[in-house]
């Protein structure tokens, strides 16, 4: 991510970003990776706001109130299977319970509030399965599947390296904003949707037919999920700056249309 010219003057719209819960130093931490914050602030032009993984503890409707848009970020943790009806086995951890009862609630809230959501990795995954679908784990030995994972490096550049084609579906949400055919995007996941949640649109496959992209299909607003890490690259990458730009844009068009409503 490039640097940026950190701009956090003014009445920038906010931006939700639901933490991870980790622990590291002794301690447990409600945490966020920079990148996501960075993207959000940089080429959004958007203020972040990380939300704690409280779930039940949190008032969603005051998060809602108060943010102009919600981003879900990736993790290497995943949902716990038991959200979409499967039994947890080794193949499916390492969890983020908090995680999964702080985002799954939030997210189905802010589509009922049209709240722009971008949705990114685990964040997409999270989208899914909050709509009533599932996943799967392990993609990698599927047959007839590609490997997903991140490439074998210690170095984040490399890890995060855009390589996999994407082909954007015609006509759909992602092709108002990226156009139709294909483009390159990095690809760090060995799950998968599975179940597609009836309210979503499929935007994007790769070429073993991995669905990588989705929209909301009833959402009126900025409503969309990526498999891969367009925020890596944001500051330079022209379809992950897109991305952003896009969101951004969206969500001071929220604000806009939300502040003459609330006239
Ligand atoms: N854990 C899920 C979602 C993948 C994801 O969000 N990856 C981001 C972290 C990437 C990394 O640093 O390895 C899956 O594996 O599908």
């Amino acid at each position: 991510m490039t640097s940026g010219a950190w701009d956090m003057s003014g009445d920038r719209p906010l931006v939700a970003v639901p933490a991870d819960l980790k622990t590291f130093e002794g301690y447990r931490w409600h945490a966020c990776a920079a990148q996501y914050l960075e993207a959000v602030a940089r080429v959004s032009g958007a203020m972040p706001v990380v939300i704690p993984a409280l779930g039940g503890e949190l008032d969603y409707s005051a998060i809602l109130e108060r943010a102009d848009g919600l981003l879900l970020t990736g993790s290497r943790s995943n949902v716990h299977p038991g959200n979409y009806g499967e039994a947890p086995t080794p193949a499916y951890e390492p969890f983020d319970e908090a995680r999964d009862a702080t985002t799954l609630p939030l997210i189905r809230a802010a589509l009922e509030r049209g709240v722009p959501m971008f949705a990114i990795c685990r964040g997409y995954q999270e989208l899914n399965v909050a709509l009533g679908g599932s996943i799967v784990t392990e993609i990698q030995d599927l047959p007839d599947r590609m490997d997903h994972r991140a490439p074998d490096s210690t170095i984040q550049d490399e890890r995060f390296a855009i390589r996999q084609r994407i082909d954007i579906r015609p006509g759909g949400r992602l092709s108002e904003i990226l156009g139709a055919g294909p483009v390159q995007v990095n690809s760090l996941h060995r799950q998968a949707i599975g179940r597609l949640a009836d309210g979503l649109e499929v935007e994007a496959t790769a070429e073993d037919g991995t669905i990588e992209a989705v929209s909301v299909r009833d959402a009126t607003g900025f409503a969309l999920g990526v498999q891969w890490h367009p925020e890596y690259w944001a500051g330079s990458d022209s379809t992950s700056r897109k991305l952003f730009e896009a969101f951004g844009a969206a969500i001071r068009g929220n604000r806009t249309a939300y502040g003459a409503a609330a006239e």
